[in-house]
């Protein structure tokens, strides 16, 4: 049985004050029926692993470089993520493919050097609209799947989450059985990589214009199994009523 996972991706937005939502956050779930999730900016992950101290929310990054250490000017490794109190790294979102030209292989690189250094990893696939147009939806996402994910991965150190990239910051989300259709293809996709046994414990989460009112609706489709959530999450009291759903769920 996997344990379901809420996701707050903040991306690039906020400082110090932000912080307050997660006290909000913390005061509205102190013991969540479903792991918590939140991936701050990295000058923010160290104040809010301090801040959430031994509540039940895990910190998390939302990059980090292939390599271990060295002249990366503006570059955060996974091993200062992880001295920040860094449990997770988002990789390969959908922004970081489109804004600085990050390809499967790069994905992988990066994931590969974060998971020996004890994060799990969540990894990010998704079609733009002219992909989906196409129809070539289940060929993008199983080819990202294929060329990001390292061999030998555990259920336990890898959560993949499906982001169209036409969802995000969108307010357009899929159909249910369009979410169905590509869960059950990745589902199908890591059985075949990864065997039953580690493929059946791997979380994968839907993102896109999660919001509470669409939330319940989305986690009971077949193999979501929580949300990676943007904007929603900026706000403790939207991020709240998606995790109420997904307890729910
Ligand atoms: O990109 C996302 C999470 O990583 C989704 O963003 P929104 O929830 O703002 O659409």
């Amino acid at each position: 049985m996997r344990k379901k996972l809420a996701a707050g991706n903040w991306k690039m937005n906020g400082t110090e004050a932000q912080l307050a939502e997660v006290d909000s956050l913390i005061a509205s779930h102190p013991d969540p029926k479903v792991d918590l999730l939140l991936c701050p900016p990295a000058t923010l992950i160290e104040r809010m692993a301090r801040r959430v101290g031994t509540a039940q929310i895990a910190v998390g990054g939302q990059d980090c470089h292939a390599a271990v250490s060295g002249a990366h000017t503006g570059d955060v490794s996974a091993e200062m993520l992880r001295d920040a109190g860094a449990r997770h790294v988002i990789l390969g979102h959908s922004e970081r493919r489109a804004d600085h030209g990050e390809t499967d292989a790069c994905i992988r690189a990066k994931a590969e050097t974060a998971l020996a250094h004890d994060l799990i990893v969540v990894i990010c696939v998704g079609e733009t609209e002219a992909q989906r147009d196409a129809g070539d939806t289940l060929d993008v996402i199983r080819t990202q799947l294929a060329g990001s994910i390292p061999d030998g991965v555990t259920g336990a150190q890898l959560v993949v989450a499906y982001e169209p990239v036409w969802a995000i910051g969108t307010g357009r989300t899929p159909t249910l059985d369009q979410i169905a259709e590509v869960h059950d293809a990745i589902r199908a996709a890591l059985t075949e990589r990864l065997g039953a046994a580690q493929a059946d414990t791997i979380r994968l989460l839907y993102g896109g214009s999660v919001k509470p009112g669409n939330a319940a609706e989305i986690f009971a489709v077949s193999n979501v199994d929580g949300a990676l959530v943007g904007g929603a999450s900026l706000k403790a009291a939207d991020f709240s009523g998606i995790i109420a759903a997904l307890e729910a769920a």
